[in-house]
Order: structure tokens, then C-alpha cells, then sequence
């Protein structure tokens, strides 16, 4: 046995009015789309008809608003079939696909109007068919009647009648209403008057209009993007996607964006309004531009407030990507100084694009200004003057080592900002002729000059002292001969090694149960952070003759925490006791003549 589904008139009348639309302001659009497609309806057969749509919001309390179109009309059948049956449109053809010169399609944009009104009355006339009128109400009911005489319409068309629920009056005040009218509707291809005036401009921003010079439209185009997104751009891309009859322009952010922010732009549909937050049209990394377009193959959500995410949308998001890419590209070649600017307010959104694109990977080696121990430069002057791309993948470990490397005249690329040691990594693989090696802390020791053994052995016992006194803090002691001399210790501590740290760290902050799953990540490890110091330095020279062994730990916590504190490592409460404790007693000693 089989049954059909029941619908409860009243809750889908509800669900598709007052739940599918975001804000009751919507009935302006739908009011003025329906006008437009009976108008094209007309065009069909007469492309010459001249199209007239005029919208009266209340001059007053208990007036109506009206919007009287000279379109198609409709005979009483008709009616009964597109008005009285929700989700039916005339709109589709005999497949139930939408019909492309129509901007409706789903047989459900009249009911928007409850969300502002109580009833809807429409007159309608088609050809020489009589005055039809409907009048439908909220909870699903609906009247039709014939009008003759002075009721009846002179000529064909619609008008579409709306009397203000209590408490939605603002939604149909005249300045609403134009506002609203203006906002959707502008750039329609037929007239519409509210009140009397036009709100249709016809032009296209992006358009050129008649004998407009380029810096005129580009002045124009500046001005539009203030009002509509509220920055002057950096520059103005245009934008164009025939397969998805897509035309409209970029307009390039003139201050860093947040690239986790939500990126809207404004989308027509066929030359009205679809919303001005549209997200998905581009890739995740366009993050620095925001866009105006107009298409007239991309499909809309049921709300009309989104795009129908499909493959062909995936293909536009494609294909703007590869034109804002061309952009910077093309900048490149052009106009030097401009790309480098933009690079510098976007350089985070060029880079996480260059993570997986050869093309913006170039881009960033030869424009990008990297830190460098010889001052900034590009990747692409480095490896011309230093042939091996040297790089640090953390800033605390460029830190430690710039001052070293620099004197040493070993040049490093500073990678430690996000993307960078991707990047780096990556460069090989744009050109085989380039080599990167990743440098890290530790290796840096290996580059340090050993002492001669009798030399060493000479300081074993102070040596001795200084490693018993550091190993309450888990450093080990080495000692090393390095520039620049003025550096008399180094704390070196690589990226494996930190995390290392952390995690002992943790364990000694955390419960038993945690403490247990974090050893197990460093169960086994010896790597310890060191302490270089260096023999090039007259005060180690001094302090490796001391024979106190008091005056040694309070020597060597001394310079402990100093390395700590120029490696801009953090402090733990051992550390600060220790500077407190070495700080102290080396002041009580000075005082007292080393005799403290
Ligand atoms: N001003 C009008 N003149 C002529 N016919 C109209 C008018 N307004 C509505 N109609 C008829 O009523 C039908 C239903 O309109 P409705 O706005 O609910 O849906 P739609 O425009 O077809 O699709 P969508 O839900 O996408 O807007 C339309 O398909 C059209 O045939």
C-alpha cells in the first residue's frame, strides 16, 4: 500500500517565508525580480517592448505598497497553477531546469512578502484575458476573483499589492524602500522608479563608460570600492571568466589582512544583487582582495544569499586565482617598486601561496626582503653572493647565533617567520641548481674552534667546577674560541632540544598520569642545551684562572643567565634564583674585596 506525504500548509508557508531568508528585507528583490522576469517574458516575442516598473512605498499610516510592472501578466489558470502552488515556477522549462534568461527559478520568492505583510494581493493581466485578482494570505489560503469595470487593469501587466504587518512598517518605508530598491536592483537592464525617481544606473562598475579615459574609470572604480567596502585600494584587478559569463573587478586591500578572517565580496546575479557577503568565490589564499562580479551562469542557493557550490564555481575560484596570480606576476615585470610595496602589507598571504605554487615561490625569492646576518637582502641576491642558501628555521636560534655567524662573516637567512622553512626548503625543487642547508643551534658549536688538548686540559678543573655548578640547570659546559671576542658565552639551543626541554617541563608541572604520557616522549634523550664559552674573551680568560670554587659557580651562573638572557631564552625560577644568587654574591665580593 502507498501513501502520499501530507504537507502542513501553514508550517511551509512559515519555514520558507520567516526561516530560509536572513532578513525580511529581501521582499524588495524578490518583488523586483518577478517584475523584471514577466518584463523579459514580454521580450521574448518583442524584444522592443519598453519595460516599466514602478514601486509606491506608503506616504502614510495604513497606506499600501505597490509594484506595478508592464510585463507578461497572468490568465486565471495561471494563477492557480504559479501563484496558488508553492515551488512551482514558470520560470523552468519542460525538464525542470531554470530558464536561462530568468532570474527566478524556484517558485518560492513570493512568499518572502509575509515576511512583511500579512496578505499579498496581486492583479494581473494577461494579453486580453481578463483582470485576475489573487489574494493570499500567511496561513495558505488563497482567494481569486475576477475584476471588471474600473477595477480592472488598462493594460497587461501586474501589480503587486502589500499592506504592512504591525511591527514590519519600517521594511516599507519610502527610504527603506529606495535604499533596498537601489542596493538590488541598480545595475538592473530595466528601469525602476520608487516614487518617481530611478534607481537603475545601468552601468556596471567595471564597465567603461563612453569615451571615459582609463584614469577616469580607475578614479571611479577607487570611489566605488570605498563605498562599497570602505578602503581606498592598493590597485584594481580586473576580472573576467567566460564560461561562467563572469566580468568584475579586485580591489587590492591597502593594509594587512587577517588571512583566518572571513573573506565576503559582492555578487550579481544577472545584473541584481545576489548578496554582499558572498564567501567561496575565490581560493582560501586571495585573502588580500576583495571582489564585485556580476555572472550569469553560477547558480544561487533556494535564499538567494549564496552560491550553489558546484563545479563550476570550483572552476571560477580556479580560474580568478590564476588571474590574481598573473596580477602579481605581471607587477613584477612592470612596476617593481609597487610589487615590492604590496609584498610588504601582504607578504603572509603571497607566502602561504608560494607553500604550493612555483610561480609565487619565484615571486618571494627574488622580491622578498629576507633577515639575513649581512643585513637584509633576497634570497635571490643571497644565493648570487653566497652561492649555498644557509638558513635558520627558528627566530630563537637566529637570535643565538646572528651575533656569532655575522662576526664569523658566515651569512645566514633568518627562516624563523611562518612559512619561511617551507619556503626555503622548497627552493631546490624550483631550480636544481639552487642548494639550501638548514643550520641549526648545534651545528653551530661543530664551527667553533676547539682549544688545543694541553690547552683544554690546562682548564679541566675549572672546567670541572663550572659543569658541576650547571648541572643543577641541565646545561652542559663547553668551551670554545670564537668571534666576536666581545661575546664571552653563547646558549645554544636547537629546535629538537627545546622541545625536549618543554616537555621535561610539562612533566614537572602536571599530574602523575600526564607526566607519564609526556616521558614517554622524552624518555631516552640526552641532548642538552650548552653553554659555549669562549676563550677569545678576556673576561674568561680571567675567570678560567679563578680557584675558588665559590667564586667559580657564582662566576658561571653569572654567565649563564647573561647567555640566557642575549639568547632571549625565558627565565625559570632556578634561572632568576640564580641571577638573584650570582648577582648578589659577586656585588658582596666586589665590596669586600673578594673576600665575601
Ligand atoms: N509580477 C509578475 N508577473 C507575472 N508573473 C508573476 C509575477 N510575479 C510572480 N509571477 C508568477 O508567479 C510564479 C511564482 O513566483 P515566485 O516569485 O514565487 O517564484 P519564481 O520567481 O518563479 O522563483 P524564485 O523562487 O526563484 O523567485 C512565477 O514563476 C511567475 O510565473
Amino acid at each position: 500500500m502507498s501513501y502520499t506525504f501530507h504537507v502542513d500548509l501553514r508550517g511551509i508557508v512559515d519555514l520558507l517565508s520567516h526561516h530560509l531568508y536572513a532578513s525580511p528585507r529581501v521582499y524588495v528583490r524578490e518583488l523586483m525580480q518577478n517584475a523584471v522576469d514577466a518584463i523579459t517574458a514580454v521580450r521574448v516575442n518583442d524584444p522592443d517592448h519598453a519595460g516599466t516598473i514602478e514601486i509606491s512605498a506608503p506616504k502614510a499610516a495604513g497606506q499600501p505598497l505597490t509594484i506595478t510592472d508592464n510585463g507578461i501578466g497572468l490568465t486565471e489558470p495561471q494563477v492557480h497553477e504559479l501563484l496558488a502552488t508553492i515551488g512551482r515556477s514558470s520560470k523552468r522549462d519542460d525538464l525542470g531546469f531554470a530558464r536561462h534568461e530568468f532570474l527566478g527559478q524556484f517558485g518560492i520568492g513570493l512568499l518572502s512578502c509575509f515576511l512583511v505583510a500579512d496578505t499579498i494581493q496581486v492583479r494581473t493581466r494577461c494579453g486580453d484575458n481578463p483582470t485576475v485578482e489573487w489574494l493570499g494570505s500567511s496561513d495558505g489560503s488563497y482567494q481569486v476573483r475576477v475584476l471588471d469595470g474600473d477595477d480592472a487593469l488598462a493594460a497587461p501587466g501586474t501589480i503587486v499589492t502589500l499592506r504592512p504587518r504591525r511591527g514590519a512598517e519600517e521594511w516599507l518605508l519610502p527610504k527603506t524602500v529606495r535604499e533596498l530598491a537601489g542596493l538590488y536592483g541598480s545595475m538592473l537592464p530595466i528601469t525602476v522608479q520608487v516614487d518617481g525617481e530611478p534607481i537603475t544606473t545601468g552601468l556596471a562598475p567595471w564597465e567603461t563608460g563612453e569615451g571615459e579615459a582609463q584614469v577616469a574609470r580607475r578614479a571611479r572604480l577607487l570611489s566605488y570600492a570605498e563605498d562599497a567596502f570602505g578602503f581606498t585600494p592598493f590597485d584594481v584587478i580586473d576580472l573576467d571568466v567566460a564560461e561562467a559569463g563572469l566580468r568584475g573587478v579586485a580591489f587590492v586591500l591597502p593594509m594587512p589582512s587577517n588571512p583566518a578572517a572571513r573573506v565576503a565580496h559582492r555578487v550579481y546575479l544577472k545584473q541584481m544583487l545576489l548578496s554582499e557577503g558572498v564567501e567561496g568565490l575565490l581560493p582560501e589564499w586571495a585573502f588580500f582582495v576583495r571582489c564585485v562580479i556580476d555572472t550569469t551562469e553560477l547558480r544561487p542557493t533556494a535564499s538567494r544569499e549564496a552560491l550553489y557550490d558546484d563545479t563550476l564555481l570550483a572552476q571560477v575560484r580556479e580560474s580568478l586565482g590564476d588571474q590574481l596570480r598573473g596580477w602579481m606576476t605581471r607587477l613584477g615585470t612592470v612596476d617593481e617598486a609597487k610589487l615590492q610595496q604590496f609584498l610588504r602589507i601582504h607578504h603572509l598571504g603571497v607566502k602561504a601561496l608560494a607553500v604550493h605554487d612555483d610561480e609565487m615561490l619565484r615571486l618571494v625569492e627574488q622580491w622578498w626582503p629576507y633577515e639575513t646576518t649581512v643585513g637584509p637582502m633576497t634570497l635571490a641576491q643571497f644565493r648570487d653572493t653566497y652561492g649555498v642558501v644557509r638558513f635558520v628555521p627558528s627566530l630563537d636560534e637566529f637570535r643565538q647565533i646572528a651575533a656569532v655567524a655575522s662576526a664569523q662573516g658566515l651569512a645566514v637567512v633568518n627562516a624563523g617567520y611562518v612559512y619561511d622553512a617551507e619556503l626555503l626548503s622548497r627552493l631546490p625543487a624550483l631550480d636544481e641548481k639552487i642548494t639550501t642547508e638548514a643550520l641549526s643551534a648545534s651545528d653551530l658549536s661543530t664551527r667553533l674552534e676547539e682549544l688545543a688538548p694541553d690547552e683544554e686540559l690546562r682548564l679541566r678543573t675549572f672546567l670541572v667546577g663550572a659543569q658541576r655548578a650547571l648541572d643543577r640547570f641541565g646545561v652542559e659546559v663547553l668551551i670554545r674560541a670564537f668571534d666576536p671576542a666581545g661575546l664571552p658565552a653563547l646558549y645554544l639551543l636547537d629546535g629538537d632540544t627545546a622541545l625536549h626541554l618543554d616537555l621535561k617541563r610539562g612533566q614537572e608541572d602536571v599530574d602523575d598520569v600526564w607526566a607519564s604520557i609526556l616521558g614517554s616522549f622524552t624518555a631516552g634523550r640526552t641532548d642538552r642545551p650548552q653553554l659555549v664559552l669562549n676563550h677569545r674573551n678576556p673576561l674568561i680568560r680571567q675567570a678560567v684562572t679563578v680557584t675558588d670554587p665559590d667564586l667559580t659557580v657564582l662566576v658561571v651562573e653569572g654567565l649563564y643567565v647573561q647567555a640566557l638572557l642575549l639568547g632571549r631564552q625565558p627565565l625559570r625560577p632556578v634561572d632568576t634564583a640564580a641571577l638573584n644568587q650570582s648577582f648578589l654574591g659577586l656585588l658582596g665580593r666586589a665590596m669586600h674585596g673578594g673576600a665575601a
